[in-house]
């Protein structure tokens, strides 16, 4: 027997850090980034990525998420089977790119189809929640239901996620540093100035505003104002100290060729960082001025 599951990445628009302490954030799904989890029958219980195969609990702490969500499945099914989990395509790790949650939440789908488990949606979602909060200390939930999305997601921890549809009329170019961001030590660098300063906290909810402000903006279809949104919410993230010297750099170089906006994307200290740009040959320009700085990059229509 074999079953599978594609997931698919993300990118957070704004909103990351402040959704973590109930404010609205935005984010989309990345088709183009994608993961296939299969499972397959097999003689022991095995992981097969590119990075590591062998017994699945004996893989390597950044796969702790992983374990729970199968010891969690294979107690749902009641069952001891020896599985195969094998996981092909690639998503950068530790970029902001949601890859933990992708393979969170394929591997979860995959083995509810596997043992016909008929889990809720609810249900897949909390498996795939706790594996977060496994991987990053504190999860808001926000990357889990955007991998699970094919639609721009609005989204608080209290009401979840809303689809949006509508487009701004722009483009968007992500860009990655290939500098690793550590999620769990950049949730925790915010954690601790939150608890020492009022202005933090000031900062932190006026983050969150403009994530309301992107999304008004955003049906109005007022792409100029987007870009000036992103470049306030890049200013307050740096104040956190959650940007880097070449972050600084990518920002400086987008500005000059004519974004609309810059910020850096997901946890910070490194991973990708977004431009809004009016038009593909904006993106393609700044893509192409910043490649000495940058890893790869990719356009979305938005
Ligand atoms: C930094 C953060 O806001 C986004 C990480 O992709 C953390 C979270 O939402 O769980």
């Amino acid at each position: 027997m074999k079953s599978s599951y594609l997931a698919h990445g993300k990118v957070i628009l704004i909103g990351e850090h402040s959704v973590v302490y109930g404010y609205n954030a935005l984010a989309m799904p990345i088709q183009a980034l994608n993961i296939r989890t299969d499972v397959e029958d097999y003689d022991q219980l095995w992981m097969d990525t590119k990075l590591y195969q062998g017994p699945f609990y004996d893989a390597p702490s950044d796969y702790d998420g992983l374990k729970y969500v199968v010891k969690t499945m294979l107690e749902k099914a009641n069952s001891d089977e020896k599985l195969k989990i094998t996981y092909t395509g690639e998503i950068p790790m530790e970029r902001g790119l949601g890859s933990s949650a992708t393979v969170a939440l394929g591997t979860t789908k995959a083995l509810n189809d596997y043992f016909n488990l008929n889990l809720s949606e609810d249900e897949i979602m909390a498996i795939t929640n706790h594996a977060e909060m496994i991987n990053h200390g504190k999860a808001s939930g926000l990357d889990a239901a955007t991998v699970n999305s094919d639609y721009l997601v609005f989204f608080n921890k209290q009401d979840g996620p809303k689809m949006i549809k509508s487009k701004l009329g722009a483009y968007l170019l992500i860009m990655d540093t290939g500098e690793l961001g550590n999620t769990r030590e950049a949730v925790g660098l915010v954690r601790k100035q939150l608890d020492s300063s009022v202005d933090a906290n000031k900062r932190i909810e006026r983050l969150g505003q403009l994530a309301d402000d992107t999304m008004s903006s955003w049906t109005k279809h007022d792409s100029q104002k987007v870009g000036q949104i992103f470049n306030e919410a890049q200013d307050i993230l740096a104040s956190f100290k959650l940007s880097t010297p070449k972050i600084d750099d990518l920002r400086k170089i987008a500005l000059a060729n004519d974004a609309l906006g810059f910020k850096l994307s997901g946890g910070g200290l490194g991973g990708i960082v977004i431009a809004v740009c009016d038009s593909q040959q904006t993106a393609k320009k700044i893509a192409a001025k910043s490649k000495d700085l940058i890893n790869e990059s990719w356009i979305e229509e938005i």
